[in-house]
């Protein structure tokens, strides 16, 4: 099987260019051969290499930024994909896709289920969703894993700009009014190849069976503060850790403030997902 995978200099695409070895003939394309931003060349790459199967990790990441570049991150999270999920139609292609916790409002302390009703409060979390709803509309056979605060040892991510912060300062203060699930990049790289092998195994029927989105995060919750915590522990360091509400940290973007979602229904059909602070362990180590 042939896979254009995009994004394999992000954290997650880095990592599925390791963990899809073992599904099919991975032909990884970045920024510079297929930027997502150029719906023309996005066309063309899908065009000349005629996959049977593509696996979007790219995307416009940046949320604060996003807010001053509404246009370009709807283009990359919501035009792109679209495009992409016309093409596999076109080919007879299946898509896996990647969006987020951020399409949620986080208005309700409980875990959300990947049919409750979203509403994203900014820019990137309203582009993921139009993404979202493109790929569906497509009609083609699709998987979209809605994944959480990605985290991972390369790539630009919470858990290395705390380690660095950590050892420039003797004090961190961090939000401890948001809730969410901290994801390793390599638990969700691991869990797409699992549940494409049986998706190879079970052809055409698996995908009528089991199209659609799947929430994808670690277990348990924590804050962003918590968080912050925990890694500062686990690399040993002295720094003190202090909580602050989200107001005493004012960025462009507004967030979630409970953005916990239930991988109750991933877990039931496919696999199982680790806690947080194991995976954050692991990861560290
Ligand atoms: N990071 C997070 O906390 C979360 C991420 N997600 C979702 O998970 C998926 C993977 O995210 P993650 O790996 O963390 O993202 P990263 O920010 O680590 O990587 C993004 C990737 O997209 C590429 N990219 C961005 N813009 C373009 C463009 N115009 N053309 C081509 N490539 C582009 C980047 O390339 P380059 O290196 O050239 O910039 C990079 O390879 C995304 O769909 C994201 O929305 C969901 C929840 C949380
Ligand atoms: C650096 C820093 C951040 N913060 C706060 C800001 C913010 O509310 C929170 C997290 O900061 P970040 O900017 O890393 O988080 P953010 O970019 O909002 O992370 C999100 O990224 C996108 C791509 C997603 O899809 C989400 O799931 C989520 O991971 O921590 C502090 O309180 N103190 C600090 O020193
Ligand atoms: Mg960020």
């Amino acid at each position: 099987m042939k896979i254009l995978l995009t994004g394999s200099t992000g954290q997650v695409g880095y990592e599925l260019a390791r963990s899809l070895q073992g599904i099919g003939e991975v032909v990884a394309v970045d920024r510079q051969v297929m930027d997502l931003s150029d719906l023309d060349q996005v066309r063309d790459v899908i065009r000349r290499e005629k996959p049977q199967l593509i696996v979007n990790p790219a995307a416009y990441t940046a949320v604060d930024k996003a807010e001053s570049e509404p246009a370009l991150a709807h283009r990359v999270n919501a035009e792109a994909p679209g495009l992409m999920a016309q093409e596999a139609r076109l080919l007879g292609a299946a898509m896996v896709h990647y969006s987020t916790d951020y399409v949620f409002d986080g208005s309700q302390p409980s875990a959300r289920v990947e049919d409750d009703a979203t509403g994203p409060l900014n820019v990137y979390g309203a582009s993921k969703l139009a993404g979202e709803q493109a790929i569906a509309a497509a009609g083609i056979p699709h998987l979209i894993f809605r994944t959480s605060w990605v985290y991972g040892m390369r790539g630009k991510n919470f858990l290395l700009t705390m380690l660095r912060l950590a050892k420039e300062r003797d004090e961190l203060r961090v939000v401890a009014d948001q809730h969410g699930a901290p994801t390793w990049s390599r638990t969700i790289a691991d869990t797409t190849a699992l549940v494409l092998s049986q998706a190879h195994a079970g052809g055409r029927e698996w995908w009528v069976q089991n199209s659609g989105v799947y929430h994808l995060s670690a277990q348990g919750q924590t804050t962003w503060f918590e968080f912050t915590q925990a890694i500062v522990a686990a690399a040993g360091l002295e720094c003190r850790v202090l909580p602050i509400t989200s107001a005493e940290y004012p960025v462009p973007a507004q967030r979630p403030r409970y953005s916990v979602m239930s991988s109750e229904r991933l877990m039931a059909r496919f696999c199982h997902l680790p806690d947080w602070k194991d995976a954050l362990h692991l990861c560290m180590e």
